[in-house]
């Protein structure tokens, strides 16, 4: 099973207009509610693979009602903890030519709150698989990740983590499966300017380094990186209209990790991967299976390192 944990969910509230007036009164052409956050994404692209999966993190009032009957809707077991304190926060998400996104802090989550949640992830064994994706709510111990890491780690599970800074930095000694820095996110993780692909492959390999057992840099419409033991595989993109990328690198996760647990091995997982990172940039919600099925086969994987 592969549990996905969410601890700041969202709505994606997706927003389009035809040219955005700073300061004046704008129209929207097109608007869309999606349920959010990069664990809950993950657990719908897996779904949609076929791979098992269950949602769980913290949600609250009626976006936090709005997530969970979207789950149910799309048939996603979720083992989330109630909040009282606050909303399940929404985030925005305005295409107007490109894309702006304006993220909400989340609500506060209490110790209690946080206890019921590592009461929860109790459920996990030998075999199971945890995402750990998106940020880290403000009223939880810096170290929260690392506490449930540690947990996960004496069940016997796996971990994978999608975050950025310090909890990612933590993270990598306990051996994550999986990490998957976009370029910016590891030049930030590392202080610095990162302007080759000889670098990026240097900061990665740090990353392999420092504990991860395979480290997978996504480059938007560049394609991607697989740095693996002494070896580095680059995908390419398969070809298509861009029509958004948010979830993009969630889909990305949920790819490699779904086909990973189908039995797929590790170069399968990087082309799923790639195939379902860009079927969702070139969809208005995540990927559906058929187009993921489709771009697989348009995706070649070169050994350069
Ligand atoms: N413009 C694009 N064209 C084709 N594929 C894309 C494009 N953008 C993203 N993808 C696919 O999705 C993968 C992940 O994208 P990206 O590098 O943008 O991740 P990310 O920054 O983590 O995304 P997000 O945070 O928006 O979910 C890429 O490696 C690629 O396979
Ligand atoms: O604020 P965080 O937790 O870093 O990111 C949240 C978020 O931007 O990530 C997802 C896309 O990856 C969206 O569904 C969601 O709105």
């Amino acid at each position: 099973m592969i549990y996905t944990l969410t601890l700041n969910p969202s709505i994606d509230y997706i927003v389009e207009v035809d040219d955005l007036q700073l300061g004046g009164l704008n129209r929207m052409k097109r608007d869309l509610k999606l349920p959010g956050g990069k664990g809950l994404n993950v657990s719908r692209v897996l779904k949609r693979l076929g791979a098992d999966t269950t949602a769980m993190g913290f949600l609250g009032g009626f976006t936090g009602d709005f997530i969970e009957a979207a789950l149910q809707k799309e048939g996603i077991p979720a083992d989330f903890v109630r909040i009282r304190g606050g909303e399940t926060r929404i985030n925005v998400k305005l295409k107007h030519g490109e894309e702006t996104e304006i993220n909400g802090g989340g609500p506060p989550i209490t110790a209690e709150e946080a206890n019921a949640l590592v009461e929860k992830l109790s459920i996990l064994r030998e075999g199971d698989l945890i995402i750990l994706a998106g940020s880290l709510p403000s009223t939880l111990p810096g170290d929260f990740y690392e506490q449930l890491i540690r947990m996960c780690q004496k069940q016997g599970a796996e971990f994978v983590i999608d975050t950025t800074g310090e909890p990612l930095r933590r993270a990598l000694a306990y051996h994550p499966l999986l990490v998957k820095p976009n370029h910016h996110e590891l030049a930030e993780l590392f202080g610095v300017v990162i302007e080759t692909r000889e670098q990026l492959i240097a900061y990665g390999r740090k990353l392999l380094e420092e504990g991860a057992q395979h480290v997978l840099i996504s480059m938007a419409g560049e394609g991607a990186l697989l740095i693996s033991g002494d070896e580095v595989y680059h995908a390419n993109v398969p070809p298509g209209k861009v029509r958004n990328s948010v979830g993009a690198g969630d889909s990305m996760i949920a790819g490699f990790t779904g086909m990973l647990a189908l039995g797929g091995d590790l170069m399968e997982a990087f082309r799923a991967g790639v195939a379902s990172g860009s079927a969702t940039a070139f969809s208005d919600d995540l990927a559906e299976r058929g187009l993921i099925e489709e771009l697989r086969t348009q995706v070649s994987i070169e050994k350069i390192g």
